[in-house]
């Protein structure tokens, strides 16, 4: 079998088709996004300039504020309470990670929910599990949106998570049981990791280890979806699946690049767009 190649671009781009009509109905409302940049990272820097050319595209209003890797954790704060307090701005984004100073969890807290669109602030990830007006963090949710595009049931179906992070792996986990999934989580100290991603009906690698992932782990058909960001000896970006490999055993594939991380953005444009409609009453 080779697997089917799930187009993240593709998908991306419909989706932002759809978002285009959804900011013609906000009558006059511009959706805003304030990205909130901090030091001088130059990988930081390019997903930014990703992020702001994205909302351009759209017409979404973006923002961004730098500040230098010195900066107080108060001045963050404070710069976080204006915008919160800005009616022009409708979604927050700090971009991470922090200089080590700063305290993550108390810029995060700081951002109000309706203003979270990256769905970080514990209330968001309260609702995700119990209910209620939320913002589910971007790139779980864009996976989701990916296997909905590409007509994978969930229902009753296995899958493990590989990774335990705040962003990706526990959120993945919980939206994935929303859909009836059967969810298991693994990471770095999961005995006998092969054991669990061979059961699976869906493995999502999310480990951040370049090909941690491999055709020995995954059973015949099963969906792969590579979170993965990572850089090979050449610089070159590649993900957690071991690709060649996999996508001779897997039913269907996501590839890096060109597969999660667009609708990642496109899920911070959703988001913001969301918020905007709820702001605006439209919703
Ligand atoms: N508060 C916050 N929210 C974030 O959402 C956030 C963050 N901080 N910090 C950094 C990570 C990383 N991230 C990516 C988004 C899109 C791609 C993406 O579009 N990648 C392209 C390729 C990009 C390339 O070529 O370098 C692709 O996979 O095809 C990647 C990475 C969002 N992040």
């Amino acid at each position: 079998m080779s697997a089917e190649i799930i187009d993240g671009k593709k998908i991306a781009q419909s989706m932002r088709e759809q978002l285009k009509e959804r900011i013609a109905n906000l009558q006059g409302v511009t959706p805003g996004l304030a990205v909130v940049l901090i030091g001088d990272n130059q990988a930081s820097q390019t997903y930014v300039s990703m992020k702001q050319k994205a909302c351009e595209n759209l017409g979404i209003y973006s923002r961004l504020i730098r500040m230098p890797e010195s900066v107080s954790e108060s001045d963050l704060l404070s710069t976080i309470n204006e915008l919160n307090e800005d009616s022009t701005i409708h979604g927050i984004l700090v971009q991470l990670p922090l200089p080590a100073h700063i305290d993550e969890t108390s810029v995060i807290e700081a951002i109000i929910p309706a203003k979270d669109v990256d769905g970080f602030h514990p209330i968001n990830v309260g609702r995700l599990q119990t209910g209620g007006e939320a913002f589910y963090p971007c790139t779980p949710n864009g996976i989701m949106k990916m296997l909905e595009y590409q007509g994978i049931d969930l229902t009753g179906k296995h899958a493990v998570v590989v990774g335990r992070s705040n962003i990706v792996g526990k959120p993945m986990g919980q939206l994935l049981l929303k859909e009836s999934a059967t969810v298991t989580y693994c990471h770095s100290k999961t005995a006998d990791l092969k054991a669990h991603t061979k059961q699976a009906d869906i493995v999502v690698a999310a480990a951040g280890i370049h090909n941690l992932i491999t055709a020995e782990h995954i059973k015949e058909g099963a969906v792969v979806i590579d979170v993965g960001m990572n850089r090979d000896s050449e610089g070159k970006l590649c993900g957690d699946a071991d690709y060649d490999s996999c996508k001779a055993k897997a039913s269907a594939i996501t590839p890096v690049p060109g597969g999660v991380g667009p609708m990642t953005i496109t899920m911070l444009l959703f988001n913001t767009v969301e918020s905007a409609e709820r702001f605006s009453k439209v919703k």
